[in-house]
């Protein structure tokens, strides 16, 4: 009978809270303001303006070689005179309240959702993937990203209360986040709509006004992005210019590092990298660089390799391979190398690649292009390099394909991996599986340490104890347990790496805050009571027991027994009462 009621119990507790639950979900929520689609006419139309522009970038879809449009390749003076443009409004928008800029990424988010559609073909055509890597990689992410700045941002940029000095027991002291003014960013091809919305929504949340320059080789897209985010800002009631999009080529971006901007974001390779680094220190411009990455990912002997081969398929396979979290060293413990392998490959072979452009094809498709010119030879060059040194081909190899004038190279599975391989070592970014084997968990920590990057990692196993434990002893700004970049969509954590992956963070509490000029303010606690004044004694002139009092003051604040604390007060009290001497 009591079994029968606990039953009982459980089962309308539990329907009382999915009923709670629900409601909150369903509560009905503001309605936002609307603006009608960006493109015009029946096709989907993005970005064509270069008819004035002196020096233009040609645009191709990379899985056809069609011609997209022509957009305008910015020269250096037109990259300053947007930055200029961004630092007026800017500096209007810094006054806006939370209300505003909450509002601000409600229209986004709205118009985001209704046309998910629109903006992965956009992106399907401009960088070759699939239809679904596009919604992971582009939509998915990005509504996650204004979700938690609208849930979590303020309260991460409201002042900070903090302890005060032992000798300021008196004080109040807190922490102010101030927008640092214009943002730069500068982004890489891979995720032309998440790459520009990335930046864009945590520096807007934060104050700033932002200018971007996105990549050479994925512009056409921008150019609806841009008119997407200039009608939101015009629907929330911000300057239009507060946001500035700029297509063109590395002089552009050196322009953007070097031209007055508060601060710079790099997203793109280390070698570019380097270059930015170096221009901005001749203003002094901060950087925060998000570079190449290289992860390890780790299956343990007792991982369920049910659950990790699709994972990692996907991880390496997603946006084929051109990801910067992007799993690049799968690291198997000898026991289950095998039977991952075969499963790995039986996988593989039957995956589809091909061109997106098509609704059709873009929904079915599972592995798209590559989007950088000559990627595919590079990738083949690493490929036949590991193969002459011992490496075998599970899966696919072979050449770069073309598709008409489209750039592939086949889902790929490589075994036998070993340090001397170039493969170990340099970025692939396409869709090769390198695996390796290993037999203790110390030997799997030393062979994901031995590299150059540092982003992210995984670890697997049904252990998560053991996960977390080697997790932890890996070189890497991120990892996620029995999982791949899990961490990038929990957005309040923060985001970069170590070694050759940069440093500095960008998104999360970290990334925000990143943005801002973090400024210290103390005031009297209670200024009816008691406010600062200069003792007498330390008065200018000083007088001579001036020494002594300040020497009691640190012991008496700061020593370690009470009996030095005494002391410091005895000393005190000695420099108080010690007469000045007559000249
Ligand atoms: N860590 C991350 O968050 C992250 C994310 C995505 C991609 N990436 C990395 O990006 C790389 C691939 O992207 P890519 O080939 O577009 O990178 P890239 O470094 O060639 O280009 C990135 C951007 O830098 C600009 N640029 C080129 N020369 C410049 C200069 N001298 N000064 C200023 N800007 C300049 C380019 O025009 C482009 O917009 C890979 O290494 C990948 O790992 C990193």
């Amino acid at each position: 009978m009591l079994a029968y009621v606990d039953r009982q119990t459980l089962y309308w507790a539990a329907l009382t809270v999915s009923v709670l639950l629900l409601s909150y979900w369903l509560r009905p929520g503001q309605p936002v303001p609307k603006f009608p689609p960006q493109w015009s006419g029946s096709g989907i139309t993005a970005g064509n303006d270069a008819a004035n522009a002196k020096q233009s970038l040609l645009c191709q879809d990379p899985g056809t070689g069609q011609t997209l449009g022509l957009v305008s390749a910015a020269h250096p003076d037109q990259v300053r005179q947007q930055i200029e443009l961004a630092k007026t409004a800017s500096k209007e928008w810094r006054q806006s309240s939370f209300h505003q800029r909450r509002l601000l990424l409600k229209i986004l988010l709205q118009h985001i959702i209704d046309n998910q559609e629109a903006i992965c073909r956009v992106s399907a055509l401009d960088s070759g993937k699939p239809m679904v890597d596009a919604a992971f990689g582009e939509v998915l992410v990005t509504c996650e990203k204004i979700r938690w700045l609208l849930s979590e941002g303020e309260r991460w940029l409201r002042p900070e209360s903090r302890s005060t000095g032992r000798m300021m027991f008196y004080k109040k002291a807190w922490v102010e986040f101030h927008p640092v003014g214009v943002v730069g960013a500068i982004v890489p091809f891979n995720y032309p709509f998440h790459n520009i919305f990335n930046p864009l929504t945590a520096a807007l949340f934060a104050g700033n006004g932002i200018v971007i320059k996105v990549s050479e080789h994925a512009s056409w897209s921008s150019r609806l992005y841009e008119r997407i985010i200039h009608a939101a800002l015009q629907a929330a009631g911000a300057p239009k210019e507060l946001v500035q999009i700029v297509t063109g080529y590395g002089d552009a971006g050196n322009a953007l590092v070097t031209g007055g901007v508060d601060t710079v974001i790099f997203v793109g390779s280390t070698a570019v990298g380097k270059k930015v680094m170096a221009a901005a220190a001749e203003t002094l411009t901060p950087v925060t660089l998000e570079l190449g990455g290289k992860d390890a990912f780790i299956v343990l002997d007792d991982a369920d390799l049910n659950q990790v081969t699709q994972t990692a398929l996907r991880g390496a396979f997603q946006g084929a391979g051109q990801n910067c979290m992007g799993a690049e060293r799968f690291l198997l413990q000898a026991p289950i190398h095998d039977a991952f392998v075969s499963r790995a490959a039986a996988v593989a072979q039957k995956l589809r690649q091909g061109p997106t452009a098509s609704e059709q094809a873009g929904r079915v498709m599972d592995v798209g292009a590559t989007c950088l010119p000559g990627l595919a030879e590079k990738i083949a060059s690493l490929v036949d390099d590991a193969v002459a040194q011992g490496a075998k081909v599970a899966a696919g190899g072979g050449r770069p394909q073309t598709n008409g004038s489209g750039q592939f190279f086949p889902p790929t599975i490589l075994t036998g991996i070993t340090h001397s391989m170039r493969i170990w070592r340099e970025e692939v970014f396409g869709p090769v599986m390198a695996v390796a084997a290993f037999n203790t968990d110390d030997e799997a920590v030393a062979l994901a340490n031995d590299c150059p990057f540092g982003l992210g990692s995984s670890v697997f196993s049904r252990n998560t104890a053991r996960a977390r434990n080697l997790g932890s002893r890996i070189e890497a700004g991120m990892t996620s347990i029995n999982d791949f970049a899990a961490t990038y969509m929990s957005q309040s954590l923060p985001f970069g790496g170590v070694k050759e992956s940069g440093f500095g963070r960008f998104g999360g509490i970290e990334g925000l805050r990143a943005l801002c000029i973090p400024k210290s303010v103390t005031e009297d606690r209670f200024p009816w009571l008691m406010r600062t004044d200069i003792p007498p004694l330390l008065q200018y002139p000083v007088k001579a027991a001036a020494f002594d009092f300040v020497c009691g003051l640190v012991k008496m604040f700061y020593g370690l027994t009470l009996r030095d604390q005494l002391q410091g007060i005895v000393k005190i009290v000695r420099a108080l009462l010690e007469r000045e001497p007559t000249s």
